[in-house]
């Protein structure tokens, strides 16, 4: 089991978001985390990566309990949602300050050229556009090698061609054996990577299973209809 979760509870002052989270997520797989707007995805992944620290339940991420206990953090590569990196350093300061403070093999060079950011390497991270800033953190993330990828919201910005390269290469990494974890609200990317859908709702994961259950149990034809007839119909995990 790469991650088991047993009853996590997180609130924000009274705002109780996460609330009696089970799960057990795979080697090998990618599992796609949805939910509305506000329904803890982040937060869930956020308890996951240590960042956010939950009043009650247990996290085991590959075989060992997270606390107290932060090693476990090299085995994992994050993107998140916003990333706040210092505006005045260059990209190739930024890249190589990433891996100074990672300490672990890292092959940036090929992906560099995958998303054509050569030209970019001297440039400020103020001076990039959205789309660029979102192609160098997917650099960032995965030029390492780690057994578990969180991906946070990873097409926010990017281009057709740039969505292709980042599929490819989620693909590549499940081929090797690594287990993805995705928050996206683009159904399509959904629909296309997921081995398993995550539906978070009202602090509990109100559905998992495949898109294919998914779509039998709403009985809709169409992906984008089966998550939004979810919160309709009675379909708990
Ligand atoms: N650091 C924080 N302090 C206070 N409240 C927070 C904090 N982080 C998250 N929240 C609240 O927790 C709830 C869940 O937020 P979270 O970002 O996990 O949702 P999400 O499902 O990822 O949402 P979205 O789809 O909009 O990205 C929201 O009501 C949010 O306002």
């Amino acid at each position: 089991m790469t991650i088991e979760i047993n009853n996590l509870h997180k609130k924000f002052g009274k705002n109780k978001v996460l609330k009696g989270v089970d799960l057990s997520i795979d080697q090998g797989r990618i599992y796609a985390i949805l939910g509305p707007n506000g329904s803890g995805k982040t937060t869930l992944i956020k308890s996951i990566l240590g960042m956010v620290i939950p009043e009650k339940g247990n996290i085991s991420v590959l075989n060992s309990p997270i606390k107290k206990d932060w090693k476990y953090r090299k085995k994992i590569d994050y993107l998140p949602q916003i990333a706040n990196f210092p505006p005045n350093i260059k990209v190739k300061e930024l890249i190589r300050m990433i891996k100074d403070l990672r300490n672990s093999p890292s092959e940036e060079a090929s992906l560099i050229s995958l998303f054509g950011i050569q030209t970019f390497l001297d440039k400020k991270l103020s001076t990039l556009s959205g789309g660029t800033k979102q192609k160098v953190n997917i650099v960032l993330t995965f030029m390492f090698d780690s057994p578990l990828i969180i991906l946070d919201e990873p097409t926010t910005g990017l281009d057709p061609k740039a969505l292709i390269c980042l599929k490819g290469l989620i693909q590549n990494e499940k081929a090797k054996g690594k287990t993805i974890l995705i928050t996206s609200h683009i159904m399509q990317f959904v629909e296309e990577m997921a081995d398993e859908i995550l539906y978070l709702l009202e602090g509990e994961i109100y559905f998992k299973g495949t898109v294919g259950i998914l779509m039998e149990q709403t009985g809709q034809h169409d992906f984008e209809h089966a998550i939004a007839a979810l919160t309709s119909t009675e379909n708990h995990a």
